[in-house]
């Protein structure tokens, strides 16, 4: 498999995220770190963004799916992005760091890492 990367780091959106009632009312931000493994030797050689993951688009993908979706858990938000990436572009895996800022009192953020497969969705 290929070791090639495609990332996004830092990408922050605001939404509507929590289990307790009072979160329901409030926008709170919460942070992405997306590693795409996809082979980029294609698009490298004829210098061809068509060829490979697009990282902006994929960041407008991110950000529409967790403002549409107002879950409790960050975990549910971390599942439903791993499975659009891996279903939607040419992603063999995918890492996905999502951080919470600011909920929890003397930390700097808390979240949830995880990595999926494509095969995890065929
Ligand atoms: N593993 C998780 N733990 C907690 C979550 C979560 O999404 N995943 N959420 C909360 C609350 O919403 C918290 O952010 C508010 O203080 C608590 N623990």
């Amino acid at each position: 498999m290929t070791q090639d990367i495609v990332f996004i780091e830092a990408l922050k959106v605001d939404t509507v995220i929590g289990v307790y009632e009072w979160e329901k009312s409030i926008q709170q931000t919460l942070q992405f770190d997306v590693e795409m493994r996809t082979d980029v030797r294609a698009a490298a050689a004829i210098d061809d963004l068509s060829k490979t993951v697009d990282y902006a688009v994929v960041s407008e993908d991110i950000v529409t799916l967790a403002k549409e979706n107002q879950a409790e858990l960050i975990e549910t938000v971390a599942e439903k992005v791993a499975e659009r990436i891996l279903t939607t572009y040419a992603v063999a895996s995918v890492k996905i760091t999502l951080r919470k800022l600011g909920a929890v009192a003397s930390t700097q953020s808390v979240g949830v890492i995880i990595e999926r497969d494509k095969n995890e969705f065929l």
